[in-house]
This record gives structure tokens, sequence and C-alpha cells, in this order.
């Protein structure tokens, strides 16, 4: 068993102030295979204190040596990153392949993009052409609580750790109780990266002890926070007495559009196999698909093959094969959904609730497409969080953006059609902070985060370093040319 019970804090690797521990699953067994422990107020109060004594510091360094530590860093991980797969295959259950080359490999992604970005950003400039004797300054914000989900985790992590301390922060992570692992092999990585003792901290424990501490914290002066809308919404009470600057990345129930003009074998097996990446567990699968009337019946025919043939394994065996869920919690709430949808007249065309054909342990769930979905149902309007679809047909363009933007998430949506005029007007009427065409991904540097209860907020490239930034006008400066 590996036990990681110790925080890092100020530099060092320190028991907790009270000894509590956890044991991590692994979803593939249903068995205990590390032991973290669970902090409480106490040990926040350390990391702060020594956040903000490095905060003096760091915050004045410059560019080339904040740019420094990112290449030092990028080194390190990118020599660990099988320990990185491994770590987050074992605790949330992604197979070890995608573990590598989607999980881990994002880490390595944005450790470069904000390369990219902090070589090119203007920390300071004139206000204008017109007025140059006002200065403009992006100034870091101070010390950053960081509160992250399990099911992207590295991807969480170095989305808020990197771009923070890039722009001249100190920070607190706390990762997900539920895959820790994977932070605690990202702390090992700072450690061997150079970074001043302070500025990076560690404290592993649960939302209502170290994540709400954090978010109370006077000490604290920003919270950034990944994970369901719920918990998103707590944090943002508990900063609020302190007016703490608070950015979310929340949940999503994104569309995917599907017009008749589509290459639709192409974009339904697509549209599926998005959402069935990760198990469904991504705030941007593409969990309600769309489709024109007159391609509908095809539509659900292609989708029902391609769930029929996904296949469900171990993830600690090499392939393309789809995962169980995180834990006994996500399955019970999937499967619950599940029954729900059937429940609520939706047809049912492939998968369905109880566990795959040959599994009697794990937490694994059969590929599920609904059919017929309207988009009241249940299964329409909640964040399942697991490999099931909900097929919705649709008439004209207008009813199709209606249904699209009736949601109270507007985290992600998707396009599909051969008409460029009308994806450029369908992408502009959608109420979401990212859209995709015909399969187009989402580059590194360019900003994650929605409209609507999915957050607020930007992360990633210019965007992502700007949320930890203050602005500061200075009015009177004499020299104020470049
Ligand atoms: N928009 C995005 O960028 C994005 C990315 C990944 C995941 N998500 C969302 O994350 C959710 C799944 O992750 P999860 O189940 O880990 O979410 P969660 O909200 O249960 O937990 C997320 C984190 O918040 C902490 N937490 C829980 N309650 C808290 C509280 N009261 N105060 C402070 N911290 C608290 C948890 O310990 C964990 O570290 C989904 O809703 C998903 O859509 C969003």
């Amino acid at each position: 068993m590996l036990r990681k019970t110790d925080f890092y804090i100020n530099g060092k690797w320190i028991a907790p102030a009270v000894a509590k521990e956890l044991e991590v699953i692994n979803p593939a067994d249903e068995q205990a295979f590390a032991v973290i422990s669970l902090g409480s107020a106490a040990d926040v109060d350390k990391a702060v204190s020594a956040a903000r004594k490095a905060f003096i510091s760091w915050s004045i360094t410059s560019r080339e040596e904040r740019l420094a530590w990112l290449e030092r860093l990028l080194a390190v991980y990118e020599t660990r990153i099988a320990d990185m797969a491994t770590a987050i295959s074992s605790e949330m259950g992604a197979p070890i392949k995608m573990a590598l080359d989607e999980q881990a490999a994002s880490g390595t992604a944005h450790i470069k993009a904000f390369i990219r970005t902090l070589k090119n950003f203007k920390f300071e400039r004139p206000l204008d052409e017109r007025n140059k004797t006002t200065r403009i300054a992006y100034e870091p914000i101070g010390v950053c609580g960081l509160i992250t989900p399990w099911n992207w985790p590295m991807n969480q992590v170095v989305l808020k750790v990197v771009p923070a301390i890039a722009a001249g922060c100190t920070v607190i992570l706390k990762p997900s109780e539920i895959a820790p692992i994977s932070s605690v092999i990202f702390a090992e990585m700072v450690d061997a990266s150079g970074l001043p003792a302070g500025v990076f901290n560690l404290v592993n424990g649960d939302g209502p002890s170290v994540g709400e501490a954090m978010s109370r914290h006077p000490g604290i002066d920003m919270m950034s926070f990944t994970g369901s809308t719920r918990a998103g919404v707590a944090v943002t009470k508990a900063a609020a007495e302190t007016v703490k600057r608070v950015s979310l990345e929340l949940g999503g129930k994104s569309p995917n559009i599907v017009f008749a003009d589509a290459d639709l074998e192409a974009a339904i097996t697509r549209g599926v196999s998005h959402v069935f990446n990760n198990t469904g567990q991504s705030c941007n699968a593409p969990t309600r698909m769309l489709v024109e009337r007159s391609v509908y019946d095809k539509a659900t025919e292609i989708a029902a093959a391609a769930a029929k043939a996904t296949k469900v394994g171990d993830p600690s065996q090499d392939g393309d094969h789809m995962g169980p869920l995180v834990s006994e919690m996500q399955f019970n709430k999937v499967q619950g959904l599940i029954e729900q949808g059937i429940k609520e007249g939706a047809r049912l065309i492939a998968g369905g609730a109880g566990r795959p054909e040959g599994f009697n342990r794990g937490y694994y769930v059969r590929p599920t497409v609904f059919a017929d979905v309207n988009n009241d149902m249940t299964i329409a309007r909640e964040e399942i969080f697991g490999p099931v679809l909900a097929m919705i047909p649709f008439d004209t363009e207008e009813e199709a953006v209606e249904i699209a933007n009736d949601t109270p998430y507007g985290l992600a949506a998707y396009i599909q059609s051969g008409d460029s005029e009308r994806i450029r007007r369908v992408s502009k009427q959608l109420r979401a902070g990212m859209v995709r065409i015909n399969g187009a991904s989402h580059a590194a540097d360019a900003p994650f985060g929605g409209y609507k209860q999915s957050g607020i907020g930007r992360e990633g490239g210019h965007w992502g370093l700007e949320d930890f930034l203050e602005v500061k006008a200075i009015s009177g400066w004499e020299d104020s040319a470049a």
C-alpha cells in the first residue's frame, strides 16, 4: 500500500496537524491502493503563512526567473510522465493508454502553452496611444487557494498551479480527495524543480474541512475552483466574507447539434466517442445530441451501433477501451439516472442499467444511448457524468438553437454541418464559452470556461494568466513610451 500521508508545506513534506487517514480506492477492483491524510484548518493555516511569506519575494521575480522555473518543471514532468499516468489510472480508472496520451499529456501541453503565454504577456503598458502618462500594470493577486476535481486531475491542477505561479502568485493546492495521488506526484515534481519554499503548497483533505477553511481564510486572496456547481456555490459563499476573487469552472450539459447536411456517419460516431471518452466524466462532454429530424432515425442507428461497439475493460490493460467510473457514489448516481431516463419515457437503444457483461466488480457501467429524449427530461437537464448520451430530434435551426440554449449550463457547444454560413450564424447564437465545429479540437492556449452556471472566468493561455492578476492604473507616469 502506497503511503502518501504528508503534506507539502514551505518546501518540506510534513505530517498533518491531526492524524486522519483516508484510503484511496482503485475503481477497477474496488480495493484501496494508497493512503493519504485528510487535513484540517490548522494545516491550511500553516500553508497560508508559508505562502504569504513566499509571496513577498516571488511576486517581484522577473519574467525570466519564472520562465526558467517553468522550463525546469517541464523537464521534470516529462521524465516522470509514466508515473503520473499510472497514478491517474489507479486513482480514477482512466485506461493506461488514455491516462498517458490524454490525461498526463494534458499537463505537458498546458505547461508548454503557459511558457508561450508568459513569454509574450504584457505586464505593463500605457493606457492607450492618447494617454501615455497613465500606466497599466498587471500584478499578481496574492495567495491563491486552488481546489480541483478528480475527473481530469492533472489537467485541472496544471491549469491552475502553473499560471498562478507564472503570474507571481503563491498557492495552496487542495486536490480531490478521491484522486489525490497524481497531485502528490506533481508536488514531488515541483520539489525537484527548484521552486523557492512556500510558493507551492499541497494540503490534502475534503471539501467541508480543508476546502471550506481555504475559502474562508483571510490570508487567501483568491479562490480558483473546478468542480460541481454545488461546491462552486459553497466556495463562493464562504469566500464572500473576505471579498476574495473567485474563479469557477463548473459543470456542463453541452449540446451537439447535428444538421442533415453534416457528414452523418463521422459526426455521430465522433459525438458518441466523445461522450464515452473518460467514461463520460468530462465537464465539456457533448451529452445532448440534437439531430435534425430528416436524418434522426439513421443517426440513432449509427449511435446505437457505435455504443455497442465500445469496449469496456480493465484500465491497467493497454488498449482503447472504456474504464470504470471513479467511485461507488458515481456508479450509483449514474445507475439512478439511467433508470430515471427509462421511467420518464426515453427510448433506450444501447446499454442500460447494471454492469456490462463479464464484470462483477469494479465501477463499470454500460455505454448507454437514449433516443427520443425531450429537453425537459431529467437526463437532458442534469449532468450525469457517466457514458450516457441523450438524443433529441429537432425540425428547424431556430428550434435547435432554442433547445441547445435551454439549460442552466453554458460550458461548450458543438456544431456538425456542411454549411459554413449556417455554422457561423449558429455558433454566434449559442450561449456557451466554447463552440467546436465539425470535430475541431480546442487549443491549449484558447480560453476554457463557461457562460451561465458553468462558471466565472477562463482558464488557459492569456486568459488563464490574467485570471491571477490584478490591474493597477498608475496616473502621472512620466516615461510611458513602451
Ligand atoms: N468546467 C470545468 O472546467 C470542469 C472541469 C472538470 C470538472 N468539472 C466539474 O467537476 C464536477 C466533478 O468533479 P467532483 O465530483 O470532484 O466535484 P466536487 O464539486 O464534488 O469536488 C470538486 C472539489 O471541490 C471540493 N469540495 C467539495 N465541496 C466543497 C466545499 N463545500 N468547499 C470547498 N471545496 C469543496 C472537493 O473536495 C474537490 O476537491 C462535475 O460537475 C464537472 O462538470 C468542471
